[in-house]
């Protein structure tokens, strides 16, 4: 048996209406649904009608060799780059939907400030490396509205402990830390505000071995502890068994399989699925 995170949902939204083609579902509420992305650079399908949902409460995990897509979706899930054609429609608090690439700068980057996070492979894509570690984490604070300077350093000081950093380093500058501690200070940024929907993009590449492994853990932790919905792109299958409850498998733009991790990965269907998980079990 696989230690699984729980499903949220008691009755899983069926993979149908994902991958090729497929419709964002009617009744149905996800947070964020996808239908029918693609995006080329020149000659290079980098997506090819894609279609995906992601509910409340969930991680998915968008796996696939190097070069299949997955950081352009991620890209254009998260409003970053407009595709050629699809549509990404996303559901605020009060259950109204918007269309993310209809929205206007403006309002984007205001998603992107309050109910979004993005957590970036590269931590300095992600933090300012001039400002201190409790500035950085203060600073996404008060673009949500924060003002009183106790209790924002107050805050910021138990993230840094959530985070498994010493808050004696609170003032210290982020190039004085290690790779894995940066990545910490950058989830510690991206979660202060409680976002609903956390887009990550190879949180654990670039790293050591044991740091990565110590590093999920926390993510696994803060992830179960906040209910985050969370899109992960990676290509470490062990690091989607872990978190994910759903997966989709992407080869040269397509979503080739998607289901419930165990499921996709106990189970593949597809022969790249099969090559991919047997890759791993060669290891
Ligand atoms: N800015 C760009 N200009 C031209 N081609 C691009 C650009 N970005 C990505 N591509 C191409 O689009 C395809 C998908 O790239 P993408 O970065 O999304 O893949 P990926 O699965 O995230 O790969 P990796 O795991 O190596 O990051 C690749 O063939 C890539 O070479």
């Amino acid at each position: 048996m696989h230690d699984l995170p729980h499903h949220p949902h008691p009755d899983p939204p069926p993979p149908a209406g994902e991958g090729r083609g497929g419709g964002v579902s009617g009744g149905a509420c996800p947070l964020l649904a996808a239908h029918g992305l693609s995006l080329r650079y020149g000659a290079v399908p980098a997506l090819d009608d894609v279609s995906l949902s992601i509910w409340p409460g969930e991680v998915v995990a968008i796996v696939g060799e190097s070069g299949s897509g997955k950081t352009t979706l991620l890209r254009v899930l998260s409003g970053l780059l407009r595709p050629e054609a699809g549509e990404v429609l996303y559901r605020d608090p009060e259950g109204a939907a918007h269309s993310i690439h209809g929205m206007g700068e403006a309002a984007l980057r205001r998603l992107h400030r309050s109910d979004w996070g993005f957590v970036h492979q590269n931590p300095r894509d992600g933090l300012r490396l001039g400002v201190s570690a409790g500035g950085n984490i203060g600073e996404r604070l008060m673009a949500t509205g924060a003002r009183h300077y106790g209790c924002i350093r107050a805050a910021a000081s138990d993230w840094l402990r959530r985070v498994e950093i010493d808050p004696a380093r609170l003032d210290h500058l982020p190039r004085t830390f290690s790779g894995g501690m940066q990545q910490r200070l950058q989830i510690a940024r991206t979660l202060v505000t409680h976002p609903r929907l956390v887009f990550m993009d190879e949180p654990t590449g670039g790293l050591d071995v044991s740091v990565q492994a110590r590093l999920l853990d926390l993510i696994r932790g803060l992830v179960a502890e906040l209910g985050l919905s969370v899109l992960l792109v990676t290509h470490d299958i062990a690091a989607a068994r872990l978190l994910a409850h759903r997966m989709l498998v992407m080869r040269r733009g397509r979503v080739v399989e998607s289901g419930l991790t165990d499921r996709v990965l106990d189970d593949p269907q597809h022969e790249y699925t099969q090559l991919l998980v047997a890759s791993v079990l060669a290891a």
